[in-house]
């Protein structure tokens, strides 16, 4: 199966007819192929890889080259699937310099269709800068996991009115620094309808409910491959973290037994050629 990779207007014309765009994270080549082939909209190689491709309890050690290596492999496991590059911490914080240098990168060393940041009001200007440079940026606000010190921990925004309003704030000054796409990251629903129906940008939820223009999922989440925690937003469609060690467990079991390689698993020696080499090693 063939399709064409969607630009900024379809993206913007689903918004328009209420049609939802799907997509998840890829840290890898496999993954993004089969991702494709299932039709999803876009792909994201977040910076949540510092979590669950690397180990780290938050993203905030991930660096930009690890997230270029990545967003390469995934580029070439999709070459259909619009691409969301991930600004990882630290590479457009410093000034808008260093921020649309890394953008850059991102579009020369990974092929990406848009870059991610995280942040609202305090950004708007960065957002501007690389818009400026002729590239697409999409928002990030709400939970912004990069920074999970400043927020004291991976929680839910936008509870209380005041949070809420704030929410709403960044979402607005980020559409008119001239994103033209955004996701909202676990905040209650009601929070996210206003966002989605007052911007005319399409806007996406992680854990934001239903009333917006599409959802995004981290695969291992969807998977069940990931342990270390479960947010409470996770739909586990799969629990292949089980199969994967039942795949395991009778991989080890039959090497021990000595069941594994069995002959379909293995090399026919030439015609003849084994008898010459026994007297070979006679003579
Ligand atoms: N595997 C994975 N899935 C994610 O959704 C995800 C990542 N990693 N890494 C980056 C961020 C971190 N995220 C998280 C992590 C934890 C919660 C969580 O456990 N939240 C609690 C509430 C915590 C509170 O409000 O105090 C919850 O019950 O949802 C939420 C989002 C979302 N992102
Ligand atoms: C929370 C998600 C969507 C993200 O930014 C990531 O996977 O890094
Ligand atoms: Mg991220």
């Amino acid at each position: 199966m063939s399709k064409k990779k969607l630009s900024r207007i379809d993206l913007q014309n689903m918004k328009d007819k209420g049609e939802k765009a799907v997509w998840m994270t890829a840290y890898d080549f496999t993954t993004a192929q089969l991702a494709e082939q299932a039709g999803m909209d876009m792909l994201l190689v977040g910076d949540s890889l510092g979590m669950v491709v690397y180990g780290y309890n938050g993203t905030v050690p991930v660096t930009m080259d690890q997230s270029i290596y990545h967003t390469e492999a995934v580029r070439r496991g999709a070459p259909n699937t619009f691409i969301i590059g991930d600004m990882p911490f630290g590479t457009y914080q410093a000034g808008w310099d260093d921020a649309v240098k890394n953008a850059v990168r991102f579009h020369k060393e990974a092929g990406v269709d848009c870059i991610k940041l995280e942040g609202g009001v305090r950004v708007a200007d960065t957002i501007e800068a690389i818009t400026d440079g002729g590239m697409l940026v999409m928002g990030h606000v709400g939970l912004t996991p990069q920074s999970t010190g400043a927020l004291g921990g991976f929680k839910a925004q936008g509870r209380t009115a005041d949070s809420a309003m704030a929410v709403i704030e960044d979402a607005m000054a980020v559409y008119e620094a001239g994103a033209f796409s955004l996701l909202v990251e676990a905040v209650p629903p009601e929070v996210t309808k206003i966002i989605a129906d007052e911007l005319p940008i399409p806007v996406y939820s992680i854990g934001a409910g239903v009333d917006c223009d599409g959802q995004v999922m981290i695969v291992s989440d969807i998977l069940g491959v990931f342990q270390a925690f479960t947010p409470k937003f996770v739909k586990k469609y799969a629990n292949l973290g089980a199969e994967m060690q039942k795949v395991f467990e009778t991989y080890i079991k039959e090497v021990k037994a000595g069941e594994f390689p069995a002959a379909e698993h293995t090399y026919k020696m030439v015609q003849g050629e084994f008898e010459k080499l026994q007297k070979m090693r006679t003579e």
